[in-house]
């Protein structure tokens, strides 16, 4: 690693952090003694007596909870989705990327990915439409210890309950927070891991910007994203089961314990619960009174999203009914098609049926059901319907609230699973699809006899494992690229307080290989008996023709045996013996 020069540099009572300029990017890490010694003599060299010449205005105090920080009542953030950024604003919301390091490296690389694509999604795509300025630049990351490997290995009671990552940590990104600050807007940072409404709010004091969990992003992008009745009432109640769990205690003056009295979240705020029957009550706290409130919208929403289910419902069986054919008595087979996000079902939905849908290459672009009629080679007609895309680590409250859209995947006849193949971690995006089908209560015979497996983007796979290609990898505000990122740490020369990784794990992904880009059958080693699969590309027009052949066989297949099972049903013991005699 070249070093230019340093821009600044900060001492902490247990360890050293750096910033050294390289070009127009700031490397920045941290360090024992010896990152101790290697600075001292970069500030030499540059003639620069150390340390005091070094703090600079990373020393800056923050100011106790930031305007965007300061929009949470009493540490209850509003329920409403992007209350933490200007939506007037012409940009959209700037994150900084706080990723705990992953093992093995694959699968560091698909989630840091996955993080920052998350943080790019952050934005209406009606913007888009009205023209208005999109920010293409890509959000800044940090590599930060993982806390969760580091005790669970020694004592998993050490655990930093109350922050979730350790004092060096927050540190660290406390230092990359004013970094990116200097760079430009920083509205907010998103730590991908869970955090406790504690933690979060503990971070929020230490780094002085509204915090973002996994879960929490993912509702602020559907509430970014929604555009339906239907949509926006499940991202509110999404909002809702998700915020509900983080009332937290906000401490009052600057460091202020929690007490009774002015300030203190006990303090009572409302005479409901005073004086009702012979015991009376001292009326409700603060917190109390915001469950309460949380409890009524919930109620209410739930009855609306009941009432957008039961439409909902009459709309499906309206539209099965059109377009029968005379004679068969069948309505037209519904055909869900589900998948990860950005696996590529609305693409599919679109080529597959020659239409229009809405395809964008963000997180969670479709949070609406839509159908589109396609007629198979037979001249079968089958309805495709495109849904939102899933994700891993949802807690089941997010996987409830959207119940009303999913329901179209639990009661269509057949499942299409698009998978992208592309993505380093496919196989554990595959097995998240199947866990949530399961818990929103897909029956297991339909996952294993009326699902098609697509794996699609073939065009790409092979491509995206190649650790040293750099040119499709977003740029962090901190390292170069993520390959520079991940080759330096295999080198040993990242110099973070935490850095553990000694080698990276040498890139092999057989199961991808195993994928052609031709428009065969797969045979796929962890293809479940009766699932079958088939490579696609959408962007290349691969595999889609024989996609529409694989699914009219088994519509006819099904009918054909259903057809037996409903003679078998009208045959006797008798008559079924006297046929095997003949
Ligand atoms: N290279 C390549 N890109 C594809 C292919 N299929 C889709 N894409 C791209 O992948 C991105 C996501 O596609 P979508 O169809 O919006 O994906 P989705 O699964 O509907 O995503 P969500 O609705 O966000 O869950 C878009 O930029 C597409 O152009 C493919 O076969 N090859
Ligand atoms: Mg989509």
């Amino acid at each position: 690693m070249m070093r230019m020069g340093f821009k600044s540099c900060r001492v902490s009572r247990t360890c050293l952090r750096l910033f050294v300029d390289r070009g127009s990017e700031l490397l920045a890490g941290a360090g024992g003694p010896g990152a101790f010694q290697e600075a001292s003599s970069i500030f030499r060299e540059n003639g620069t007596t150390f340390p005091r010449a070094c703090v600079t205005e990373l020393a800056a105090p923050i100011p106790w909870r930031s305007a965007g920080a300061g929009r949470c009542v009493r540490g209850f953030r509003s329920s409403a989705p992007g209350a933490f950024w200007n939506n007037d604003d012409d940009e959209p919301p700037r994150l900084l990327v706080v990723q705990p390091r992953l093992h093995p490296l694959p699968v560091l690389k698909a989630k840091l990915l996955e993080a920052l694509r998350l943080a790019d999604s952050l934005e209406d795509p009606r913007n888009v439409d009205k023209g208005k300025k999109q920010r293409r630049e890509p959000s800044p990351y940090v590599l930060v210890q993982n806390p969760s490997n580091k005790f669970s290995r020694k004592s998993p009671k050490r655990m930093h309950a109350g922050a979730y990552f350790g004092p060096g940590t927050i540190e660290n990104v406390l230092a990359h927070v004013h970094v990116a600050s200097t760079k430009g807007r920083l509205d907010a940072i998103f730590v991908n891991a869970p955090l406790s409404g504690v933690q979060q709010r503990n971070l929020e004091n230490a780094w002085g910007k509204p915090v973002l969990d996994r879960v929490g992003l993912i509702i602020e992008i559907f509430g970014a994203h929604a555009q339906s009745k239907a949509a926006k009432l499940q991202v509110e109640l999404a909002s809702l089961n998700y915020y509900r769990s983080r009332l937290v205690r906000a401490r009052g003056k600057a460091g202020a314990r929690l007490g009774f009295g002015a300030g203190g979240e006990s303090e009572v705020v409302s005479a409901r619960g005073r004086a009702t029957g012979a015991i009376g009550g001292a009326g409700e706290t603060e917190i109390q009174l915001q469950r309460r409130r949380i409890l009524t919208r919930k109620t209410r929403l739930k009855a609306l999203l009941a009432e957008v289910d039961r439409t909902q419902t009459l709309h499906r069986a309206a539209r099965t009914r059109e377009g029968i054919t005379p004679g068969q008595g069948k309505s037209l087979p519904v055909v869900a098609v589900v998948g990860y996000t950005n696996a590529g079902k609305s693409s599919l939905v679109a080529a597959l049926s020659r239409s229009d849908m809405y395809v964008d290459d963000k997180l969670f672009a479709t949070l609406d059901t839509r159908s589109r009629r396609v007629v198979l080679p037979s001249g079968k007609k089958v309805l495709l319907s495109d849904t939102v895309g899933f994700i891993s680590d949802l807690p089941i409250q997010l996987v409830e609230a959207f119940q009303a859209t999913l329901n179209e995947v639990v009661e269509a006849d057949y499942l299409l699973h698009v998978i992208d193949s592309s993505a380093a971690n496919a196989s554990e995006q595959r097995e998240t699809v199947l866990e949530v089908l399961q818990q929103i209560g897909v029956s297991r015979h339909k996952m294993e006899n009326c699902m098609i497996e697509v794996w699609n983007k073939s065009d790409l796979s092979g491509k995206e494992f190649e650790i040293t290609q750099s040119e499709d990898l977003p740029e962090g505000a901190v390292k170069n690229t993520l390959s520079e990122v991940l080759s330096t740490e295999a080198d040993g020369l990242d110099m973070a307080e935490d850095s553990h990784v000694t080698h990276p794990l040498k890139m092999e992904h057989t199961d991808i290989e195993t994928l052609s880009d031709g428009a065969e059958l797969l045979d796929l080693e962890w293809a479940r008996e009766g699932v079958s699969c088939v490579s696609t590309s959408v962007r290349t027009k691969t595999g889609l023709a024989e996609l529409l052949r694989l699914l009219d066989t088994k519509i006819q297949s099904d009918w054909a045996e259903e057809g037996l099972i409903l003679s078998e049903e009208n045959l006797t013991t008798d008559s079924v013996e006297k046929e095997i005699v003949r």
